[in-house]
């Protein structure tokens, strides 16, 4: 006799049992009430290592945030940890939650004051020292979303946060890398919170390395309600701990900065040179602008016929419109019908609707 034959519904209750599917994200509460961007700032505390956004959550959002994190399932994490890993004591919640990354990255001004974007309270760079500083073209946080609750007596002793390669969702999905670590404090003394400092170590100049001099004094970050810490990871993170809490709770939320690289664009077939991001297809599509955010019309950035752009393979540059719908690629806001609806405003019509262009003159994106 044949093998019972699986039926379908018998097949998928196969699958369904080897892989449980994830749970299901918070229902985060509302990111507000916020401070309006324009009275926010980058701080650069060590330059090229450390900044930080005072304020970034205001002190009613913070207290609200504590009180709904504490119902999430939090686990305490082992005292002995894998080998490599630093001592970490802490209760921690871990999801991908790439809606609420989105949120946090441009539902507060970190978004605009990252991309320097913002009016004031940007760091005075160009686009290439801003993507010299993150490590490349920012695109948003990542999806994985960690919450920290240190208890008295909890810490993360001594380590280096290494990158990740993420992959942030969307149509398609867009691969990126980690670059730096973001710390979103929610409590501080102020809530009863003592102990729990931030301390980076600086690594001795290399030529006092043997010498007896004393080692730099580390650089110790206080907490503060609200207060958004960034610091580099990776090959250039800092040797850094979070200090024991002493007496109240320390709440955290951890994500990171999320760049993309010419190695990931080139795979999604779109490439670079200093100045120009090209999008190639059979079918087309168009050209996106890059960074975004710099050109709020983007055909006003284009490039004027008959400059050596036009050496790229010719594409129709049809109304942006269509990129929200059936995009070949599509990255931030454009994939947003608000946005792509901003776009025709009466400010366009001097535009052709279907103009063709060849390229768009975008800012460099480090390798
Ligand atoms: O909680 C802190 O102060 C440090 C956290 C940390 O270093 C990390 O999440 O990698
Ligand atoms: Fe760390």
């Amino acid at each position: 006799m044949p093998p019972k034959k699986k039926s379908k519904s018998e097949s998928s209750a196969v699958v369904k049992s080897s892989k449980p599917p994830p749970p299901p994200p918070p229902n985060w509460p509302a990111l507000q009430p916020l401070i309006p961007a324009s009275d926010l700032s980058l701080h650069e505390l060590l330059p090229g290592q450390i900044i930080t956004v005072p304020n970034l959550w205001t002190t009613t959002l913070c207290k609200n945030y504590v009180s709904f994190l504490s119902s999430l399932p939090l686990t305490t994490t082992p005292g002995k940890p894998n080998k490599g890993d630093a001592v970490r004591v802490n209760d921690r919640f871990q999801i991908d939650d790439a809606s609420f990354a989105e949120r946090l990255w441009s539902g507060t001004a970190l978004k605009n004051l990252v991309l320097g974007l913002a009016e004031y309270g940007t760091l005075d760079l160009s686009d290439a020292e801003r993507n010299k500083l993150w490590g490349g073209q920012v695109i948003g946080l990542n999806p994985n979303i960690r919450v920290y609750r240190y208890s008295t007596g909890q810490f993360f002793d001594q380590h280096y946060d290494d990158f990740n390669n993420v992959v942030i969702p969307g149509s398609p999905a867009m691969p990126a890398r980690t670059t730096w670590t973001l710390l979103l404090y929610l409590t501080s003394p102020a809530t009863g919170c003592i102990g729990g400092e931030t301390v980076f170590y600086p690594e001795p100049a290399p030529r006092n390395k043997k010498s007896k001099e004393p080692p730099p004094e580390p650089f110790v970050v206080h907490l503060e309600v609200g207060l958004a810490l960034l610091h580099r990871h990776g090959a250039d993170c800092m040797l850094h701990e979070g200090r024991p809490v002493l007496e109240g709770e320390k709440w955290v939320i951890r994500s990171d900065l999320c760049i993309v690289t010419h190695a990931q664009l080139r795979s999604r077939n779109i490439d670079i040179d200093n100045k120009a991001l090209v999008i190639h297809s059979s079918t087309v599509m168009g050209i996106v602008p890059f960074p975004l955010h710099h050109h709020c019309h983007p055909p006003r950035s284009l490039p004027h016929s008959g400059t050596r752009l036009l050496t790229y393979r010719r594409t129709i540059f049809t109304e942006l419109l269509t990129l929200g719908d059936s995009p070949p690629f599509h990255l931030g806001d454009l994939t947003e019908r608000s946005h792509s609806r901003a776009l025709n405003t009466p400010d366009d019509v001097s535009y052709p609707s279907k103009p063709v262009y060849d390229c768009l003159v975008v800012p460099s994106i480090p390798t």
